[in-house]
């Protein structure tokens, strides 16, 4: 009796299988196509098989058998890659892709809802969130040049100062870890979304900084288990780091939701308010009475995490492999300081008229900003209604991923990805030029919010560390790694650094 159950019960389960497997991989007829999703974990084994880590390095090389479009199965998740920039151009800019995926997970950090700006619903209250988040920023500087030039100037004294303090403590050596530049590039837009201005070792936020690099290392937007398999955060929350991401979350909460209830005690905010987190108070107030209001704390709470998190990471990252580019390239490094040299006088900070003829400079940022690839998957996306990507079908709901890493290393478009070449940004007369394949920042009405700010800032902040500093491998070590920490950002591996003063 028990073994014709026993075969039964394998019977079924047989053809269970059997029925998914035909469904996931040939039921959709016109879906774009990829890589066989077997039940269950769908394409994660084929993933893992090209990178276990870099998911990015795995879709780009199915890319080669799959082309530009291609579906995948992330476990239980449906997804589609787009793996070029022209794809990407077509599609991400297009209302249909316009909301964020937002799973499960994804939510937990937003009180189990789709709140903020990075993961908000679109089109509403998305909409109304980010406008109502740049309108304010500018009443209090965002855009205004003189204003966060200002800010800039302050920040750069203090990180010169610093610098000059620490290496002459350490004989010379300074290391950089993945969150030396994090207070200081936040202070800026912090002075005006918060009116605080924080010293550069706080040990609360420093703290802070340390638990959501921990977070934003512990998940990715291309392979970790808990996109995969959203239910897995209750069921394994330790082994899946979720224990972690919600210590983090709760850390960050907690900092904002403390600031908030300072500003709202002290009352400024209802006659003359003083930053953005004011002005929101002021909207809580206005639309108390109203059931379906966006303006809640936890809007606001999540809407500052947001900011709190995307302004200080990226930007940070993105000077940090900056200055490791340029140990690896000393001639791009004494290049830089020649037209910085040429440009901006000795001892004094570059003014706005600098900017458009400091082009190595800019060169150099953009050639950190491809070869780094901060952000490699770009902000994940959805399919909010059924539609087509020319002749391939698109299920609402499919998850979108943009495989900027891939298009940032694509051989045909580059010719030599692989290496650190600023040149390739300049004219023949030695102009900075534009590259369409060149989009950092993402796309469309999702595009970064902070791109104004990130730029003003790295240009300001390398033109006058390389004015004042050149950099150099750590004697008797060993280079510093170029290989990503590999996260929801790409960020740099902490480095040791020789640093000479310059006269
Ligand atoms: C080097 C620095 C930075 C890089 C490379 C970067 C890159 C990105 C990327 C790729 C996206 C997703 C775009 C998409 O899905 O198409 C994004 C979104 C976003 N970024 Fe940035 N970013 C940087 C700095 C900043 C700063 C300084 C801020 C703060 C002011 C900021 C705020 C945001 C916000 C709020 C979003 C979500 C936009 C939305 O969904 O509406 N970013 N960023």
């Amino acid at each position: 009796m028990i073994p014709i159950l026993l075969c039964l019960v394998f019977g079924v389960l047989s053809l269970l299988l059997l029925v998914l497997f035909i469904r996931e991989n040939f039921g959709t007829k016109k879906a774009p196509p990829g890589p066989f999703r077997f039940p269950l974990v769908g394409s994660l084994i084929q993933i893992a098989m090209i990178h276990p880590t870099q998911p990015y390095v795995a879709f780009s090389k199915m890319r080669e058998k799959y082309g530009d479009i291609m579906t995948i199965k992330l476990g239980s998740v449906d997804a589609v890659v787009f793996n070029s920039g022209d794809v990407m151009e077509e599609y991400l800019t297009k209302t249909e892709f316009s909301d964020r995926y937002c799973n499960a997970w994804m939510q937990e950090r937003t009180f189990h809802k789709q709140l903020g700006i990075i993961f908000g619903k679109y089109p509403d209250p998305w909409q109304e969130m980010r406008r109502f988040s740049i309108r304010t920023l500018r009443d209090f500087g965002y855009g205004k040049r003189n204003k966060m030039l200002s800010v800039i100037h302050d920040e750069l004294t203090d990180i010169v100062y610093e610098l000059k303090t620490s290496i002459n403590e350490n004989n010379g050596i300074h290391n950089f870890d993945s969150c030396y530049f994090t207070i200081s590039t936040l202070n800026v837009l912090w002075s005006m979304l918060a009116g605080v201005r924080y010293e550069h070792r706080d040990p609360k936020l420093l703290r802070i900084l340390k638990v959501m690099q921990e977070m934003m290392e512990s998940c990715n937007f291309g392979n970790s288990f808990l996109l995969a398999y959203p239910q897995w955060k209750d069921w394994f929350p330790n082994w899946t780091g979720m224990t972690l991401q919600r210590n983090c979350f709760k850390e960050m909460n907690g900092f904002c939701q403390e600031f908030i209830e300072e500003r709202r005690k002290l009352g400024i905010y209802k006659t003359e308010p003083e930053n953005v987190v004011d002005e929101f108070l002021a909207e809580i107030d206005a639309h108390q009475h109203d059931s379906d209001t966006p303006y809640t704390d936890q809007q606001l709470i999540a809407i500052m995490n947001d900011l709190f998190m995307t302004g200080s990471e990226s930007t940070s990252q993105t000077l940090g492999w900056c200055i490791l580019y340029l140990i690896h390239n000393p001639k791009v490094q004494e290049k830089l300081q020649a037209e910085i040299d040429s440009v901006v006088p000795k001892g004094t900070f570059p003014v706005p008229e600098h900017e458009s003829q400091l082009h190595y400079v800019r060169a150099t940022l953009a050639e950190t900003h491809r070869l780094g690839s901060v952000a490699p998957l770009l902000g994940p996306r959805v399919a909010g209604t059924d539609t087509f990507c020319g002749s391939y079908f698109i299920r609402k709901g499919t998850y979108i991923i943009a495989n900027m890493h891939g298009v940032f290393r694509d051989k045909k478009h580059w010719k030599d990805p692989e290496n650190f070449r600023p040149e390739r940004f300049l004219d023949n007369g030695g102009n900075f030029k534009n590259d369409n394949w060149l989009k950092p920042f993402g796309f469309g009405k999702r595009a970064c919010l902070g791109e104004p700010l990130a730029s003003m800032n790295l240009l300001y902040y390398v033109t006058i560390l390389l004015q004042n500093f050149s950099f150099f491998p750590a004697p008797n070590e060993s280079m510093p790694s170029t290989e990503p920490v590999v996260g929801v950002t790409n960020g740099h591996q902490p480095f040791r650094a020789l640093i000479k003063c310059r006269s």
